[in-house]
């Protein structure tokens, strides 16, 4: 009988999950997954995460036991794991999905298939829904998206029949893996949590979450985040789920919710896109331009924004809700956006820092999204269009436009729960709460002006490849140098990458336009008039009249 290996990364599913399928039709299955040190005690690493991705190995290794068989676990480097297994198994080779959320891990399966070929044995890799290894212009890349979102999903094995005599280590604790919990309540793992949240999104949310979803204290997103990072239900899946329920509502609320919805979901799969062209965008800012005049950087400062103690209620709140939650369900990406742009737009600190701080404590971590978003929220993404410039002010506009109740900021800072929300708009002066670090209009001040001048440099230039950031020569993650990690595979050589980034030296100029459609792309962000503010009686905040995507600026 045919024995295959089915490699399983941030893919812990058995519906929509191609190699697996394929793998159970040619014979006996051997899934496996690696508990890789690298990436455990990578600086990113937030234990919360890792303690949500034991809960999902939890129920993937239960799906494949209801199915006849059982996961595989082994602890090391996959490297040297993955060849070991194949002997030991007699395996025919190795299934698994390509995978490019990270630098370290496009190396480490670099150096896999170079192990594998010296050894005559084989990998089959698997294009992912939603991703290309072709440059295609953005228009295109989106017409692609929907093409994958409508192909059929693929069923989970009906049997996957695994071989008696593989032994298994038993899933760990995090104490196991060295890690210490840091007490912040774990979702529980796999895809009967995932369906359940997603119908309880499209029954009970689905009316008002185009409007509500920059409002924290509205818990009007659907806290999928974490099952989609590690692919417990399938994009794919949920996008499929959504139309076949909400396609035809004949209400316009639950429509614009729908394709609000599901363009997220889109912004999702381009971010990794972008990631698999240019696996630098984790370590540099995506213009080479905006990292020239170095960062200002003020450890009391730093500590103050990751403490929750700047002064600023909306700031702070966001500081503690993402050190005692991780993020789901409670920090929604408005919340996220001013968050993020405080410390760099206002304080004026390197973006890669507050993007290291989110990893090592948000259970969606996931870094193309992390990393991108904190770019673009930085002002280092764009370099045309100055409304790209998203200095949000985090006072009474924000309250009004994010908290109107300030609920969110009272959950988060009992000692301002007297206070009304119009007061909760001016840094407060009370004994017990910090004064504010900053004023916010001469940091928004400085800030405008040195991107401004940074823009002068290529405002009008059709060819922006000479400006794009290139793969820095060593391959260190950003924050090694503050936190314990495993970072030896960055010293190693050669350090070539799997799947292969765009060679930026090789592209013409019609390759280079088509880039450029994934940088510069314009969308028209000005908000429409908000008349009048109805309240939503199923909700605990206030339905603005019309949406306001991006209107806190200023
Ligand atoms: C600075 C910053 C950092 C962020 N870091 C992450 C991260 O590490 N992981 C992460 O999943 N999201 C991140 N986001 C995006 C967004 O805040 C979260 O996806 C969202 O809050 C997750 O909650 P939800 O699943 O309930 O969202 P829903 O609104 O229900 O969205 C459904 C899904 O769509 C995708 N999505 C939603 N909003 C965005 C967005 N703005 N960009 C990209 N994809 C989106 C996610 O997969 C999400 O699970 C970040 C945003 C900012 C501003």
């Amino acid at each position: 009988m045919n024995r295959t290996i089915v490699w399983f990364r941030r893919d812990l599913r058995v519906f929509d999950h191609a190699p697996l399928h394929r793998a159970a039709a040619r014979g006996a299955v051997i899934p496996v997954f690696v508990l890789d040190r690298a990436l455990l005690h990578h600086p990113e690493t937030a234990v919360a995460r890792v303690a949500f991705m034991l809960e999902c190995l939890h129920a993937l290794d239960q799906d494949l036991r209801d199915r006849g068989g059982r996961l595989i676990l082994r602890s090391g480097d996959p490297v040297e794991i993955l060849p070991q297994l194949v002997r030991e198994t007699q395996a025919e080779g190795i299934y698994a999905y390509i995978d490019f959320e990270r630098i370290y891990g496009r190396v480490r399966d670099a150096r896999l298939n170079r192990a594998l070929t010296q050894q005559q044995m084989k990998i089959r890799w698997f294009e992912p829904a939603a991703t290309t290894p072709d440059l295609l212009p953005y228009p295109k890349y989106r017409e692609l998206w929907y093409i994958h979102m409508a192909q059929e999903i693929v069923p989970a094995p009906t049997r996957v029949a695994v071989p008696d005599d593989i032994p298994s280590e038993v899933i760990p604790s995090l104490s196991n893996l060295g890690l210490i919990a840091d007490g912040k309540p774990i979702p529980p793992g796999g895809i009967a949590p995932a369906r359940a949240l997603l119908q309880e999104f499209l029954a009970e949310k689905s009316d008002r979450y185009y409007w509500q979803l920059s409002y924290p204290g509205a818990e009007a997103t659907s806290g999928l985040s974490p099952y989609i990072k590690f692919g417990a239900i399938s994009v794919r899946e949920c996008v499929q789920t959504t139309q076949a329920q909400l396609n035809d509502a004949p209400d316009s609320r639950v429509q614009r919710s729908r394709q609000q919805f599901i363009a997220r979901l889109r912004w999702g799969s381009g971010f990794a896109q972008r990631f698999r062209y240019m696996p630098q965008l984790e370590v540099r800012s995506l213009y080479t331009v905006f990292d020239e005049d170095g960062w200002a950087f003020d450890e009391a400062l730093y500590e103050a924004w990751q403490q929750g103690e700047t002064g600023f209620p909306i700031v702070d709140a966001a500081a503690r809700c993402l050190q005692e939650t991780g993020g789901w369900k409670q920090l929604n990406f408005r919340v996220r956006a001013i968050y993020s742009s405080f410390l760099s737009n206002l304080l004026g600190m390197d973006w890669r820092y507050g993007a290291l701080h989110f990893m090592r404590h948000l259970i969606d971590g996931d870094c193309p999204i992390d990393h991108y978003q904190w770019a673009m929220q930085a002002g280092v993404t764009h370099c045309v269009d100055k409304t790209w410039t998203r200095i949000y002010n985090p006072e009474q506009t924000a309250v009004d436009r994010c908290d109107p109740d300030g609920l969110f900021i009272k959950q988060w800072l009992p000692e301002l729960a007297h206070l009304s929300p119009a007061e909760l708009g001016v840094p407060p002066r009370q004994k017990d709460y910090p004064p504010p670090v900053l004023s916010y209009k001469a940091a928004r001040q400085r800030r405008v002006q040195q991107l401004e001048r940074q823009r002068q440099v290529f405002l009008n230039q059709d060819n922006v490849l000479p400006y794009l950031a290139r793969l820095p020569d060593t391959l260190t993650p950003f924050g090694a140098d503050l936190y314990a990690s495993e970072i030896a595979w960055s010293q190693a050589s050669p350090l070539d990458l799997f799947p292969p980034p765009l060679d930026l030296e090789a592209l013409d100029l019609e390759q280079a336009k088509a880039l450029r459609t994934w940088f510069v792309a314009h969308v028209d962000i000005v908000p429409r008039k908000v008349p009048s503010r109805k309240r939503n009686a199923k909700s605990k905040a206030p339905v603005p009249a019309d949406s306001v995507q991006l209107n806190l600026l200023g």
